[in-house]
């Protein structure tokens, strides 16, 4: 059967499933109305999350993801275990393309994501399975190479 817990303990779970629900009261979305809650469990084993931020001016807004793991980086915390993401859909809804990358910098592609519909169900996918073929800081030449680059 598939390892739908990816290495964590049952009271881990159990945290990241809360924490993500959780974090969907802390949305402001009055243009979308559409909540999205994250959660983050760092490898210190604290957890950070966040709600998605929109804008008067649309395009401003921010996802849940991007929230939560803007206050982790910026909190000091580097390595992720898991992360959580719930909405009141179900299906349940999976991180958009720039959060996909935007996760990409700072987690390892192994890193499972969890996605919880309304009932607190969920789908989980590594980020290398939802981000294929990925383009990383280790997809960047090195700054010496770079250097050479910008002179041809
Ligand atoms: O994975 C997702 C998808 C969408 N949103 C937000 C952006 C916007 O505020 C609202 C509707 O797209 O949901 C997220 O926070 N995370
Ligand atoms: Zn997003």
């Amino acid at each position: 059967m598939a390892d739908l817990t990816h290495g964590l303990s049952t009271a881990e779970l159990t945290e990241l499933t809360n924490r993500s629900i959780a974090a969907k009261e802390t949305a402001y979305c009055p243009y979308s109305k559409f909540r999205v809650g994250c959660a983050i469990l760092c490898n210190d084993g604290t957890w950070i999350t966040g709600g998605n931020v929109e804008n008067a001016s649309y395009p401003v807004g921010i996802c849940a993801e991007r929230t939560a793991l803007v206050k982790a980086i910026s909190e000091g915390k580097r390595g992720f275990r898991a992360l959580g993401v719930a909405t009141d859909v179900k299906p349940p809804s999976s991180p958009c393309g720039m959060c996909r990358q935007f996760i990409r910098e700072f987690a390892d592609l192994n890193m499972p994501i969890f996605m919880y519909d309304i009932d607190g169900g969920y789908e989980v996918m590594t980020l290398g399975q939802l981000l294929p073929m990925s383009f990383g800081p280790d997809s960047l030449p090195p700054p010496s190479e770079m250097a050479k680059l910008s002179k041809e």
